[in-house]
């Protein structure tokens, strides 16, 4: 039985590109894939390469979308789209490489993040998110393991730069009301989940709009937030055992403190301010329809408060000078929506032979084949960035 991640590397290594290391894998219901890191040899440079298995099993809506909404995302803060190619056994997206890994694995590190630092973080996300929903596309897993660090060093320091990853559950305006469950628990809107089970249709804008205050919440206080049900004891997994008639009325607690445990496993409490709590019981207000908007949460003044120079009116500047100019660039660099739609058709097409030769990727405790072991530039070798975007 063969390695897989031999397979794909030997795939790679014909179209120019060395693979340096392994970034995730997941085996999924829809087909397995994996994401690596390479080196292309044409322009040498990283780059990261996301490999689904071709095959029936891949859900062609959903890889399509991915590949077709991610090519038009062009945006300081979404990871840039390259390319997409077949080999015999996957279909490989080209990506521009972040190198640092993702906000969730900082997180890990870190236990919270001051308030001004997630802020810092919380405006480039809104950015990106919002440059998204301009262009009728909504996410539907939005989650710190889906946006991409790169720590800048400029005149003021260093400062994480965040990109947005992943539009495999995005929808578009022009297809149809979202209705399935779509996204990761933890982060998933309460009337994703009503709606669901009642076969109802939901705002992919609002829902995004809860994760995007999961994702915050989770950079104040480390965890995910603790639910209050009348009458109940309170659930961190909120949604477990949950009535369905109260997933749209829940309350989500939003502690006055964060509480970080310091090396010396003392506990270090620091408060968090009201407006930014204010801001985050309206973000995670379980009823869509009471939920803060995009711009309405563009004007509050604690999101505004150090708000970066070069993202004011940047969205803005996008949609409206440049739009024009930008289409005709991805006209003419990347390749056109009708032949990606064609390399989809031919990844979901049959299951390529010899594949019960391939075995799953031998990634079990972390060792990654004989690829290098992924590691995160250390707090020692990275200190305060400011996350400030460029
Ligand atoms: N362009 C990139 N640069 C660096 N790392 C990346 C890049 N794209 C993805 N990754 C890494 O791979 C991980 C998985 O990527 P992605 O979310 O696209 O894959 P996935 O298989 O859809 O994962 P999931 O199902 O968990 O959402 C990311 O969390 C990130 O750590």
């Amino acid at each position: 039985m063969t390695d897989e991640l031999d397979v794909v590397a030997r795939a790679l290594a014909t179209e120019g590109y060395q693979v340096r290391e392994f970034l995730s894998y997941r085996r999924g219901g829809s087909g397995g894939r994996l994401v690596l890191r390479a080196l292309d040899e044409r322009s040498d440079e990283d780059v990261a390469i996301k490999c689904f298995r071709r095959g029936p099993n891949i859900s062609r809506k959903h890889l399509a979308r991915e590949v077709l909404y991610h090519r038009g995302l062009v945006h300081k803060h979404v990871v840039s789209f390259k390319r997409v190619f077949l080999t015999p056994y996957y279909l490989c997206i080209v990506m521009v490489y972040a190198p640092h890994g993702n906000l969730q694995q900082w997180l890990q590190r870190a236990g919270c993040f001051p308030e001004g630092l997630a802020r810092a973080l919380f405006q480039q996300m809104v950015c990106a998110v919002d440059f998204c929903h301009g262009k009728g596309v909504f996410n539907r897993d939005i989650k710190l393991e889906n946006l991409l660090v790169t720590v800048e060093s400029g005149a003021g320091g260093q400062h994480f730069k965040l990109q947005l990853c992943d539009f495999g559950f995005s929808k578009g305006r022009h297809d149809s009301t979202p209705k399935t469950l779509a996204g990761t628990w933890g982060y998933i809107a309460p009337e994703v989940v009503k709606s669901c089970y009642e076969r109802r249709g939901y705002d992919g804008r609002a829902a995004d709009i809860w994760s995007l205050g999961i994702c915050l919440y989770r950079l104040l206080y480390g965890a995910l937030p603790m639910v209050a049900t009348p009458n109940r004891p309170k659930k961190r997994n909120w949604w477990v055992g949950a009535e369905l008639n109260r997933l749209t009325q829940l309350i989500v607690e939003i502690p006055e403190v964060q509480e970080v445990v310091v090396e010396d496993g003392l506990q270090d409490i620091s408060r968090v301010s009201d407006p930014c709590r204010l801001l985050l019981s309206r973000l995670l207000c379980a009823d869509p329809r009471q939920r803060i908007t995009l711009p309405e949460l563009c004007r509050t003044p604690w999101f505004l408060t150090d708000y970066p120079a070069d993202l004011v009116g940047y969205n803005e500047r996008l949609a409206r000078d440049y739009a024009a100019d930008i289409r005709n660039r991805l006209d003419e660099y990347l390749q056109s929506e009708a032949e990606l739609e064609g390399l989809v058709d031919a990844a979901v097409e049959r299951v390529p032979a010899g594949w019960d030769q391939v075995g799953s990727p031998a990634i079990v405790g972390g060792s990654a084949s004989n690829f290098t072991t992924y590691a995160l530039p250390t707090r020692s070798t990275v200190q305060s960035p400011d996350a400030r975007g460029v």
